[in-house]
């Protein structure tokens, strides 16, 4: 039994001690209240240590919070020159390269007796030389306003260096063994440019398994965005959250109580709405309409960007979500980790198109048949001889 128990931890005793990676002494003041497990030992295995998931899913909520926090800011004032291409041509904004950096620092910070392996889309190399030197800066300036004004009041500030260090914390390759972070700072970067939504995606690995996920989501409405509801309430931003055998979770990104979160227990197709990307790069419009249409879908597609599409699923805004990228293109783990153990643990099945369970064990790549499909248990089977279907027709037209 994990006993709940108030403990004040001294932040500056906790970020400078042990194997931080800062050279330099950060003096936090501020007082954290954290929950001490008596069944912590992460070496009972994977469904014994369920409990000893606690404190790092208070961490990864603290760290996808303070993310999304400057997110927010920068999406606000969003400046032409806050835009960078990565070589691979992919939009990669100051707040992509911020995000990493404070979930980096904050959970290593958090968690400072666990070993800390971090996988995730970011890296410093365009920021390093002079190029990149006054992007570096307005990230720093970015994450030190954020860190000071959100949270951890009277700490150091940070220098550039510090950032670039935090950033690069997520070079793991992660895989099969031991417990690897696994963090995608903003999935939908061209959602997040245009203003719509984007989610700050952060998920535990353990033993190969995904064990814990956050999902914070600045500009999902609280309210239901399914194609078959009326919309009621204009407020926004959700967290959800859950760890593995405890159910999946959503709250208001800026801390209401949480609510158990269910996905749709549709079994008529003709009931059923749909998510898709809201980029037709990304997924295919029209193997998802050969789909749908032989399911008997009824509504139009609701499009949207990013692992959102995760977060309202599993609170049943709608009931499938279709990923068809286009021949060649290799899925990462960081752009479904989070939002799989989210709705996996709401009831719902997320596998690959040819219905095998999605493995995040390989390291930073997720090698999936043709695309990745989820709905709930009962309407699976129905989607999965639809998509076969489909897919040998396309086949056959080529
Ligand atoms: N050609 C492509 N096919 C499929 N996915 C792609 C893609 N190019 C980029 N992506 C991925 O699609 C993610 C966004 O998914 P969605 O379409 O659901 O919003 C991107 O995450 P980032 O925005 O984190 O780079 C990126 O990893
Ligand atoms: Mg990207
Ligand atoms: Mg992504
Ligand atoms: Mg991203």
């Amino acid at each position: 039994m994990a006993v709940c128990s108030l403990r004040v931890i001294n932040f500056r005793t906790r970020y400078c001690s042990g194997e931080s990676k800062f050279k330099k002494p950060i003096n936090f003041s501020r007082f954290a209240i954290r929950f001490n497990s008596s069944s912590s030992s992460s070496s009972q295995g994977v469904i014994a240590s369920t409990m000893a998931y606690e404190k790092e899913l208070a961490a990864a909520k603290k760290a996808a919070t303070l993310a999304a926090r400057l997110c927010q800011k920068v999406q606000k004032a969003l400046l032409q020159s806050d835009v960078h291409s990565k070589s691979d041509k992919s939009p990669v904004t100051v707040a992509d390269y911020g995000s990493q950096a404070i979930v980096s620092f904050v959970l290593e910070g958090e968690l400072p007796s666990e070993p800390f392996s971090l996988v995730a889309e970011e890296d410093s190399g365009d920021l390093r030389g002079e190029s990149g030197q006054e992007t570096l800066k307005r990230i720093t300036e970015l994450v030190n306003d954020t860190l000071t004004s959100e949270a951890l009041d009277g700490f150091s500030t940070l220098t550039a260096e510090d950032i670039t260090r935090a950033i690069d914390n997520g070079k793991s390759e992660g895989g099969s063994s031991g417990r690897h972070w696994v963090l995608d700072p903003i999935d939908g970067t061209k959602g997040f440019l245009r203003g719509d939504q984007y989610a700050i995606a952060l998920a535990l690995l353990h033993e190969g398994k995904v064990v814990l996920g956050v999902l914070a989501c600045p500009n999902l409405p609280l309210a239901s965005i399914g194609s078959n509801q009326q919309h009621s309430g204009n407020e926004v931003g959700c967290l959800f959250f859950a760890t593995v055998g405890e159910g999946a979770y959503m709250q208001t990104l800026d801390g209401s109580s949480k609510t158990r979160v269910h996905v749709s227990a549709t079994e008529n197709p003709e009931e059923a709405s749909f998510f898709e990307s809201f980029e037709a790069a990304h997924s295919s419009h029209d193997l998802s309409k050969s789909i749908t249409e032989k399911l008997g879908v009824k509504v139009p597609p609701v499009r949207i960007d990013s692992q959102a599409k995760y977060g309202a699923l599993s609170r049943g805004d709608g009931t499938i979500y279709l990923r068809f990228p286009h021949k060649g293109y290799r899925e990462k783990i960081w752009d479904h980790a989070a939002g799989c153990i989210v709705v996996t643990e709401a009831g719902g099945v997320a596998t690959d198109a040819a219905g095998n369970p999605l493995d995040f064990s390989k390291g930073r790549f997720l090698d999936v048949a043709s695309g990745i499909i989820v709905t709930n248990q009962k309407l699976m089977p129905q989607l999965l001889r639809a998509v076969k279907e489909s897919l040998n027709e396309k086949a056959s037209s080529l």
